[in-house]
């Protein structure tokens, strides 16, 4: 005789993804622009809707997307500080809302130059990388990651790569001059004790510059050597932050070999091969740094 087991429901969330939300400041007549795509999720006991189709307990994603507009008709200032008042708003509105995950990507606006200064209110896209912001709220824990995505650099000398095993497979020539270039995926979390008073958009501008000198400074003897340099330089300016992880292609650019032709190639003509790639990730953490409880669940794209 075989007993059935018990079939129970697992870990679940639900909610409205990519909701676009564009808010333009027009007090003055110099506008302000802030453009972001949320992501809303709730967690607790939303047990009945999945086992019994009650839906008393199911605060509709439709009406999550119309808070998420309403609660930027009080301005946006940053997208952390944003999704944490999403946070707030759900666990404290809804009894049997304990928890959620609130995510934004945000894109950047330049002012359009006219007339040597900044238009008041044209803009251009902004396109050198996409900002990333993630609140998890889990009974009393509010985890704050910040970060960003497809920030394309390349460095065209100062990396090689030498020194690693050779076996039957390798076909890898050694290089100490090669050009290096990633897509920098990077996402921080914030000492929770620390979030009442960070700066978020201050920070921001500050990590992503310190990335870019971190890409910068040093001879590279590997992606991994610089990605690690990358986030010390970051946690070491940055004290409020405990965590730093990387996702960065490794962006091969081949010397194209143009002897066929009579001609040399001192590194000056090549295939930027699109795949595949070399897919290089870490986590640069500070020691005895906070507990990230469940901060990282279900982040996709990062190790
Ligand atoms: O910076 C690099 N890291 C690697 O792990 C690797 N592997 C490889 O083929 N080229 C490179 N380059």
């Amino acid at each position: 005789m075989t007993t059935k087991s018990n079939i129970i429901l697992g870990a679940n969330q639900y909610g409205k993804a990519e909701v676009r939300l564009v808010k333009i400041t027009r007090d003055t007549e110099r506008h302000s622009i802030e453009d972001l795509s949320v992501t809303s999720q709730l967690r607790g006991d939303f047990q009945a809707a999945h086992l019994e189709g009650d839906n008393a307990h199911v605060v509709a994603t439709d009406t999550q997307k119309n808070t998420i507009y309403s609660l930027a008709r009080d301005g946006v200032g940053s997208p952390e500080a944003f999704l944490q008042r999403l946070a707030e708003h759900f666990t404290t509105s809804f009894d049997w809302v304990t928890g959620g995950r609130w995510a934004a990507e945000s894109y950047a606006w330049d002012r359009i130059q006219a007339n040597g200064t900044g238009h008041n209110h044209s803009f251009v896209r902004n396109g050198q990388e996409v900002r990333t912001a993630v609140v998890v709220k889990d009974g009393n824990a509010t985890h704050v990651l910040g970060g960003l995505k497809d920030m394309t650099v390349l460095k065209s000398t100062e990396s090689g790569f030498v020194g690693y095993p050779k076996d039957k497979y390798t076909t890898l020539a050694e290089t100490t001059d090669r050009v290096m270039s990633t897509d920098v995926a990077a996402r921080w979390r914030y000492n929770p004790g620390a979030v009442a008073t960070v700066d978020f958009n201050k920070a921001y501008d500050d990590v992503k510059a310190l990335l870019l000198e971190g890409f910068t400074e040093d001879y590279s003897h590997a992606l991994q050597q610089t990605l690690f340099d990358m986030g010390k330089k970051v946690m070491d300016a940055h004290e409020e932050i405990d965590e730093i992880k990387f996702s960065m292609p490794n962006k091969h650019h081949f010397v194209v070999d143009l002897s066929p032709f009579g001609q040399d190639n001192p590194g000056e003509v090549l295939f930027a091969a699109d795949r595949p790639y070399g897919l290089i990730e870490a986590t640069v953490v500070r020691e005895n740094g906070s507990d990230a409880g469940n901060a990282w669940e279900g982040m996709a794209g990062f190790c």
